[in-house]
């Protein structure tokens, strides 16, 4: 039988360890068993004392205190001594049963899931080596990020660069639902959770089209400001266009403080291992280079 878990991911402050303590919270009132593996070596505060903590094998604070690291790069140097000691990991998380909900919460730096090649080798090794846990990426963006909607698509990217990276089945989750409540309607909303290419061209605070300014064709400065905006402009359009069109991102809404909330985007992540569970393993495919003939 496979184990099970979820990686809880995204922007630093996203609401990632308030959903695992809601998750845990959860579960624990629906009498199903979980454990907590806290990977984020600068955590402090814990509403639920992890199984596993990586700051037992090491600490961002040490870190940075003896390499004379800063935050990003004492973070990226904890992870590759993870990466040298997985057995940190794998001994505990042998022993986890199938009932299990293995529940892995993660740094908030966004280095760790857009460029640097640490988490695929993490992933790899928890998802196909002996541990062959049937895992669930969960990336929380925060809603407060829909008020500003190049940075919404901005999110989405981060998102779906995470996606990308980790080739591992991936729900995306809008958190902090209860602060945008009654501030987006329901009808506006719905092109968020889908994240909807026009959300750009029709942001009433859109900034860059000045093409109405009457200096701009003798000023040449300002004419070129302008015309870089404008194909900025077409640019972050064809990204969305680009997301839009694939449908690459959706989103589940949460508002951790709702345990309905918290037991509905549970059951996503759920089905989402269990579609990939049920998956038949796919052989390689021959690489035929047609044109070699
Ligand atoms: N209103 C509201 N606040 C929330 C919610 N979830 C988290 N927060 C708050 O957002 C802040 C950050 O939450 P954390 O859970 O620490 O976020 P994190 O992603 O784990 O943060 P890092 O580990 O620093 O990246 C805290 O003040 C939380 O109380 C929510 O659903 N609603």
């Amino acid at each position: 039988m496979s184990k099970f878990g979820t990686l809880v991911m995204g922007p630093a402050g996203a609401g990632k360890s308030t959903f695992c303590s809601a998750l845990i919270q959860h579960l624990q009132h629906n009498k199903r068993p979980c454990y907590y593996v806290n990977l984020d070596p600068a955590a402090e505060d814990f509403a639920f004392e992890p199984d596993i903590d990586i700051k037992d094998l090491i600490s961002l604070e040490d870190v940075m205190e003896d390499m004379g690291l800063g935050p990003n790069g004492g973070l990226i140097y904890c992870f590759e001594f993870l990466l040298e000691n997985l057995d940190f990991l794998t001994d505990p998380l042998e022993e986890v049963t199938e009932d299990y909900l293995i529940i892995f919460d993660m740094p908030g730096q966004i280095e760790l899931y857009t460029h640097v090649p640490i988490l695929p080798g993490l992933v790899k090794h928890l998802m196909r080596g002996s541990l062959n846990i049937n895992m669930c990426a969960a990336y929380l963006l925060e809603s407060t990020f829909i008020v500003d909607r190049p940075k919404f698509f901005a999110g989405t990217l981060s998102a779906m660069s995470a996606m990308l990276m980790l080739e591992m089945p991936h729900v995306n989750i809008l958190s902090k639902m209860d602060l945008v409540k009654g501030q987006v309607a329901k009808r506006d909303l719905k092109r968020f959770l889908s994240a909807d290419a026009d959300l750009l061209a029709d942001d009433p605070a859109h900034r860059l089209e000045d093409t109405e300014n009457p200096n701009r064709d003798a000023d040449p400065v300002s004419k070129n400001n302008i015309m870089a905006g404008e194909s900025f402009n077409r640019l972050n359009r064809a990204v969305a266009q680009l997301i839009d069109d694939f449908s690459m991102v959706s989103f589940l809404r949460l508002d951790a403080q709702d345990e309905d909330s918290v037991g509905a985007v549970l059951s996503y992540i759920d089905d989402a291992i269990q579609f990939h569970e049920a998956q038949e393993p796919k052989e390689p495919r021959d690489i035929v280079d047609t044109d070699m003939t």
